[in-house]
This record gives C-alpha cells, sequence and structure tokens, in this order.
C-alpha cells in the first residue's frame, strides 16, 4: 500500500521543505491544486528535478481541455494527472489517449460521484485508477469514511483515498485494502511532519 503526500495550500519552499522531511516513508508526491494554480508546472518541474525517481501526481483536477492539461502535467515532468470523473467523456479519452502515448497514467477524481453508472462508464472508457474523495470543504462534515468503498467495489480499479485522513482514521481504511492512501494535513499541518509520516507508513504496513 502507497503512501502519497498531498501539498495544498503551502508556499513553494514550504512544499520543497516537507517533501524533504518525509521522503523516506512517502511514495507519491503530489502537487496539490492551489500550489499549481500558484506556482504552475514549475514546481512540478522542481520536484521532478529534486526526485527524479519519485513518482509525481500532478492534481490538475481537469474538467475540460483535457489533452492539453495532460500535455502541460506529463511535459512538466508528472507521472500521473487529475481528471474530475463529472468531465465529458470525450475528456477523459482525450487525456487517457495522452497517457498512454507517453506512458503516464491518469487518476479519475471521483469527488461529488456516487452513481455506479458513471463507474461502468468510466470503466468502458478504460480508466485504471480511481480516487475517492471528501473534498476539503465537504469535510466541515466529516471526513472520509470506509462506506464509500462501496462505489468502487467489484470493479477492477486501482483506488486512492483522500479527504481528511489522520492518523485516527487510518487504521479503519487500510483494512479496505486501497492502492495508494492520500494525506495532506494531517502531515502538512503536524508538528512533526517527519515522524506523523514515519507512524503512517508503519500502519500501513502491519
Ligand atoms: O485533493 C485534495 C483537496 O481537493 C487533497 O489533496 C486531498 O483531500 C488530501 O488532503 P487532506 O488530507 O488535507 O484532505
Amino acid at each position: 500500500m502507497k503512501l502519497q503526500l498531498a501539498l495544498d495550500r503551502l508556499t513553494w519552499n514550504e512544499c520543497l521543505h516537507l517533501v524533504q522531511e518525509t521522503e523516506e516513508f512517502i511514495d507519491l508526491i503530489e502537487v496539490g491544486t492551489g500550489v499549481i494554480k500558484e506556482y504552475g508546472m514549475s514546481i512540478v518541474r522542481e520536484l521532478r528535478k529534486l526526485y527524479p525517481d519519485k513518482k509525481i501526481v500532478a492534481d490538475m483536477k481537469t474538467c475540460d481541455a483535457g489533452k492539453h492539461e495532460a500535455l502541460q502535467a506529463f511535459g512538466a515532468g508528472a507521472d500521473i494527472t487529475t481528471v474530475m470523473a463529472f468531465s465529458s467523456d470525450l475528456t477523459i479519452k482525450d487525456t487517457l489517449q495522452v497517457a498512454g502515448q507517453t506512458g503516464k497514467q491518469v487518476m479519475i477524481d471521483l469527488l461529488e460521484v456516487s452513481s455506479r453508472e458513471r463507474m461502468e462508464q468510466l470503466h468502458e472508457l478504460g480508466v485504471d485508477l480511481v480516487s475517492l474523495h471528501v473534498g476539503k470543504d465537504k469535510q466541515q462534515k466529516g471526513v472520509f469514511n470506509t462506506e464509500l468503498f462501496s462505489l468502487v467495489k467489484g470493479f477492477n480499479f486501482q483506488v486512492t483515498v483522500a479527504g481528511g485522513i489522520n492518523l485516527n482514521t487510518l487504521p479503519e481504511i487500510i483494512k479496505e485494502k486501497p492502492d495508494t492512501v492520500i494525506v495532506g494535513s494531517a502531515i502538512t499541518k503536524s508538528e512533526n511532519p517527519h515522524e506523523t509520516a514515519a507512524m503512517m507508513k508503519e500502519i500501513m504496513n502491519l
């Protein structure tokens, strides 16, 4: 099971510092949407240069102009780009095509999507990687709940999970055996990100 560090609502230097602090425990670095809006592809390029062997996710949250945005993310060195599940099928197809041509991957963000019918359609489109996600704003009403896994049960997707996951909720989540757990604030706002990331990785390896 992999640990993905989400870098959100942080400055450039904070991002670099946090990756440096947690490097040995994280499998993927996610450059968050807000960080991309602030610094563009430059910070993806910088992280690629600093961490040539780490997988990098550009959380583009693409919902249109799929080809262009996928080329942007992959061109900057990202291994994975994110596309919203509610996007047009054409957007999803285009990004999957670019990923296929470049040997990269598309992660479909299931934020606010709860229909099994859409899961069928995503499967038909050739999607293989999805993210069960409770958004930052909605976390005011509760963080990631394992009931969400029922949405993807029976599909052969690689599953990642995100949404306010912390040391208390992690043990229940890993029982569902997601491929990747995405953690942002619980590490980035921790007093000791190194220690928190280490503890999370240890729980995941149990
Ligand atoms: O995609 C995101 C926000 O849209 C975050 O990367 C994801 O929710 C993880 O961060 P946190 O653990 O702080 O919720």
